[in-house]
C-alpha cells in the first residue's frame, strides 16, 4: 500500500517515506561514495554539491545532452522499485542521477531541464525539506514545503514539475540523493542507450 497524500499538495507531487530500509539505505549510500563524483558545473560557476550522471546528461556548461556511462547494475533493483512507484516502465527511466550534498551544499530554484518529463528522486542521509514555489500573475509566489524523510522517494510530474520551481536549502548534514528521468515525448532520446549505440 503506497501511502501517497490523500491530496497532494501540489497536483503531480506524491512522496513515500520507508521506500527502502536502513541496511539498503547505507548501501546505496556506499555506492554513491565508491562512484566518482563531480561538483556540479553551471556556465562556469561551480557548486558545491557532487554529481554523477548515468544513461543520459545535460551538461549545463554546454547546455547539450549526450549520452554518459550505462546505469550500474547496483542502481538497477532501485530504478525498478521507483519506477513501480511512480506508475512507470523502469526502462523510460534512462537517467539517473547521484548527488553529494555535504554541509554548505544545497539546490538552488529551478525546474528540471525540459528534455525530461517525469521525476522520481530517492532521499538518503540527513531529512530536508523540499521547498516549492510558483510565480502569482500579481506578484509575489505560491509557496510549498514539502518534507523529505531519509529512505523516502517522491515523483514529480506535470503541474508540480513544469509550472513549480524547487529548492533545497543548504545544509548541516550530509544528504544523499537518487534521481531517476524519464526523456520528455518531446525530445527524441533512445529509451535504451547501450542497444541505439
Ligand atoms: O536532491 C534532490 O532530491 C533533488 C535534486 C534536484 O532537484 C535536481 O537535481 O534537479
Ligand atoms: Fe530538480
Amino acid at each position: 500500500m503506497l501511502d501517497l497524500f490523500d491530496t497532494p499538495p501540489i497536483p503531480g507531487l506524491s512522496t513515500r517515506d520507508d521506500l527502502i530500509s536502513p541496511a539498503e539505505e547505507q548501501a546505496l549510500i556506499a555506492g554513491i561514495d565508491d562512484t566518482s563524483l563531480s561538483p556540479f558545473r553551471f556556465q562556469g560557476w561551480e557548486g558545491k554539491r557532487l554529481t554523477a550522471s548515468f544513461g543520459w546528461n545535460y551538461d549545463f556548461d554546454t547546455q547539450r545532452v549526450a549520452r554518459a556511462a550505462p546505469i550500474p547494475d547496483w542502481l538497477l533493483p532501485i530504478r525498478q522499485r521507483m519506477a513501480a512507484l511512480a506508475g512507470l516502465d523502469p526502462l523510460v527511466l534512462i537517467q539517473a542521477l547521484l548527488i553529494r550534498y555535504d554541509p554548505g551544499a544545497g539546490i538552488g530554484w529551478h525546474r528540471d531541464r525540459p528534455i525530461y518529463e517525469h521525476v522520481v528522486g530517492l532521499s538518503l542521509g540527513a531529512r530536508v525539506n523540499m521547498r516549492f514555489r510558483r510565480r502569482r500573475s500579481h506578484g509575489g509566489f505560491d509557496r510549498v514545503t514539502v518534507p523529505l524523510t531519509p529512505r523516502g522517494a517522491y515523483h514529480m510530474s506535470g503541474e508540480a514539475r513544469y509550472d513549480w520551481e524547487h529548492s533545497i536549502a543548504e545544509m548541516d548534514r550530509t544528504r544523499w540523493s537518487i534521481t531517476f528521468r524519464s526523456p520528455s515525448s518531446r525530445w527524441a532520446l533512445p529509451l535504451d542507450p547501450v542497444l541505439s549505440i
